[in-house]
């Protein structure tokens, strides 16, 4: 079994698909992938994603080998895709066609497009089961994390990646992150389209980054932020569901019909950003009652929201939250992610009073928003090796099992990083990530 986070990204989406700089960090929330190894006799592949209601197997053999493996087209795990090869995605679409929904369609697509270019007609077919905490197309990063863990475990399947031990080598820990990176990037392009690599980059490394890809060409940068503080956010769920892909559109076609207007508001999202990095990296930054910083932190986060709200990216149930959030005082609000619906988050201030936020949790409900609790900066991309619930090791987590894992908290009780634990007998992560406050390409 693999395991990535979502992702919130604090300051800086949108403008992060136009070579600006964004500050994300993983969540605690994240999808679970277990793979289920069949005899050598069985031909079936099947994809099992309730979340979404996917229930769907191919034949390996008749899979578009030839087409994938031919001269110009094979590409191997240690190679770098920057773009999807329109010839492959036209074979892999008969192949999806009778699966109803672009959502359920574009999950199929990212696994056989990965699946093809990773993977082998000869390996032994398998089930791939996958279950998730982070609502889907929420602004969560829910499409990178199934990214993440697709690149992982058909990489680990293939032989291509290690199991993490304690003792791996730094160099080789990073190499495999990027590995496994490189591929998620090429599941988001099947998924959303165009996008920055921001949300992979999270889901593989976890911990919080400052994230800049200036030319697609050319490896993002990506600076680990390793004193990102605690801060205290409230996350919220319009529940107004929206693809990512179209959001990202309609900044492309805004930034076509004023492209000098739109630059100047991109540019100053880009300066925001850069601004709360030089703040958060302060040595002397301090999140305390009477502190400036967080004020400060507050401020850039609402700039942030109405430079997102011009480029028409909010949607009236983010303004209706905000509006709800800002008549209490208690902090700063902005969209996070592709916005359009999906989430917000507010940074609190310090000493909010209980009775302020009970009587904001029954406003928010009321309107059927909902509300999560969560923490930033944990593990990337882990691994559960054997898939054993550890209590007692005799017991192998089973597809039915895990399918049976009731809702969110079924299925953190069953597999979670709480549940089972870390270490070499439990859930085991890439740890040595990029070196602290350096700057390192994923490439
Ligand atoms: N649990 C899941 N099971 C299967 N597919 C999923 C799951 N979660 C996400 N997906 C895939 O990812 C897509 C959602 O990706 P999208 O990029 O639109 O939203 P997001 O990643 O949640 O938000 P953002 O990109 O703003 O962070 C879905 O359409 C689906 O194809
Ligand atoms: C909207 C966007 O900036 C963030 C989505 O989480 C898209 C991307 O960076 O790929």
């Amino acid at each position: 079994m693999v395991s990535a986070p979502g992702k919130v990204i604090v300051y800086g989406e949108h403008a992060v698909v136009h070579g600006k700089a964004a500050i994300a960090a993983a969540l605690s929330l994240r999808c679970y992938l277990l793979v289920t190894p069949l005899p050598k006799t069985a031909h079936k592949l099947t994809l099992r994603f309730p979340d979404i209601g996917l229930d769907h197997s191919w034949d390996i053999e008749l899979l578009p080998w030839d087409t994938f493996s031919a001269p110009g087209k094979k590409k191997y795990y240690f190679d770098t895709v920057e773009r999807l090869d329109n010839q492959l995605m036209n074979e892999i679409k008969p192949l999806v066609a009778d699966i109803p929904g672009k959502v359920l369609q574009a999950s199929a697509v990212a696994f056989l497009y990965l699946y093809l270019m990773l993977g082998s007609k000869y390996a032994p077919a398998s089930i791939y089961t996958l279950r998730s905490t982070i609502p889907i197309g929420a602004g969560l990063g829910s499409s990178a994390s199934i990214s993440v863990c697709l690149s992982t475990a058909l990489q680990l399947q293939m032989g291509t990646l290690a199991t993490p031990f304690n003792g791996m080598m730094s160099n080789e820990t990073q190499l495999q992150l990027k590995r496994i990176n490189n591929w998620a990037f090429v599941g988001e392009m099947c998924i959303h389209g165009n996008p920055s690599g921001v949300d992979n980059t999270v889901a593989t490394g976890g911990k919080a980054v400052l994230f800049k890809r200036t030319d697609y060409s050319l490896p993002p940068q990506v600076t680990h932020m390793s004193n990102f503080p605690e801060l205290p956010l409230l996350l919220v769920n319009t529940k107004q569901p929206r693809r990512t892909s179209e959001q990202v559109a309609n900044v492309h076609s805004l930034l076509s019909a004023h492209p000098e207007i739109t630059n100047s508001l991109l540019d100053s999202i880009d300066r925001i950003t850069l601004d709360a990095h030089r703040i958060i990296s302060n040595p002397e930054f301090s999140a305390q009652p009477g502190s400036m910083d967080l004020v400060q932190l507050g401020e850039l986060i609402r700039i942030n929201h109405g430079l997102l709200v011009s480029l028409g990216v909010s949607h009236p149930k983010l303004e209706r939250i905000r509006e709800l959030i800002d008549y209490t005082g208690i902090g700063w609000t902005k969209l996070t992610g592709a916005g359009g619906g999906g989430c917000s988050i507010t940074l609190l201030k310090p000493n909010v009073k209980q009775n302020v936020l009970d009587d904001l949790d029954t406003k928010l409900s009321k309107e059927g928003f909902e509300k999560y609790k969560t923490t930033l900066g944990g593990d990337g991309v882990g691994v559960l090796w054997p898939a054993v619930i550890r209590a007692d090791k005799e017991v192998e987590i089973t597809q039915n099992m895990f399918l049976a894992a009731d809702g969110v908290e079924g299925v953190e009780d069953l597999v979670g990083v709480g549940a089972i634990g870390k270490g070499n007998q439990g859930w085991r992560f890439w740890r040595e990530w990029i070196p602290v406050g350096s700057e390192f390409t994923l490439h």
